[in-house]
Formats: structure tokens, C-alpha cells, sequence
């Protein structure tokens, strides 16, 4: 099972490596801006999930605000350790 780690170690490569057809990139490409509407969407989401559509969407919806938190991350320039000393 893929942890938040590993999952930003792999984004973290992308934004190097700049595979084709990498989700991860083109967000990247779209910049901050994007990036942070797509936060705002995902968390609006996950708010009305927890609400109304029960622990596996709520879930889902929340994996999904945790991606693009990273590809913000990445986007800034933040390391894990950026984060995890404010925690
Ligand atoms: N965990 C995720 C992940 N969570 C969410 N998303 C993307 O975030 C968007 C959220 O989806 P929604 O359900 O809100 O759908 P949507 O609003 O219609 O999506 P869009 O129209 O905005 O694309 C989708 O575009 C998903 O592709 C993710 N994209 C990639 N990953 C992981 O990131 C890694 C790198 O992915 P690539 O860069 O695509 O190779 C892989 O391990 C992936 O599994």
C-alpha cells in the first residue's frame, strides 16, 4: 500500500523526470494558481462526502486533497521535513 512517502517521492521524481502522459506534470505545468483551485475543489469535496456519502468516498475524496497538497509541495519547492516540523 502506497503511503504519503512514497507518494511524494514518486511525484517528487516526476517533476524531474517528466514522463509523458504524467497527470503529475501537466498540474505542474498549470502552476500554483491551478493547483490551488484544485485544492479548494478537493476539499469542498471531502467535506460534503464525509456529510453525505459515508467512509469509502470520504476516503477517496481525501487521498485525492493529499495529491494535489504534494503537488503543491513540489510545485514551492517544499521537502517533507518542511511540513513535518510544523506538525
Ligand atoms: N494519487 C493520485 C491522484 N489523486 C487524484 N489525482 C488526480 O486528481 C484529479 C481528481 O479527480 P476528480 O475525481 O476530482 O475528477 P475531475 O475533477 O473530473 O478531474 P480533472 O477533470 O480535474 O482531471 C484527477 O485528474 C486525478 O487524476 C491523482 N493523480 C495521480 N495520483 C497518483 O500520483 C502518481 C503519479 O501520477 P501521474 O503523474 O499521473 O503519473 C500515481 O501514483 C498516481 O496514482
Amino acid at each position: 500500500m502506497k503511503t504519503f512517502d512514497a507518494l511524494f517521492s514518486e511525484l517528487s521524481e516526476k517533476a524531474v523526470t517528466r514522463p509523458a502522459g504524467s497527470g503529475t506534470v501537466a498540474e505542474l505545468d498549470a502552476g500554483v494558481h491551478a493547483i490551488g483551485k484544485k485544492i479548494v475543489e478537493e476539499a469542498a469535496e471531502v467535506w460534503m462526502a464525509a456529510e453525505h456519502e459515508g467512509t469509502e468516498r470520504t476516503a477517496e475524496e481525501i487521498s485525492q486533497l493529499l495529491y494535489h497538497l504534494q503537488v503543491l509541495m513540489v510545485a514551492r519547492g517544499l521537502s517533507l521535513e518542511d511540513v513535518y516540523r510544523h506538525l
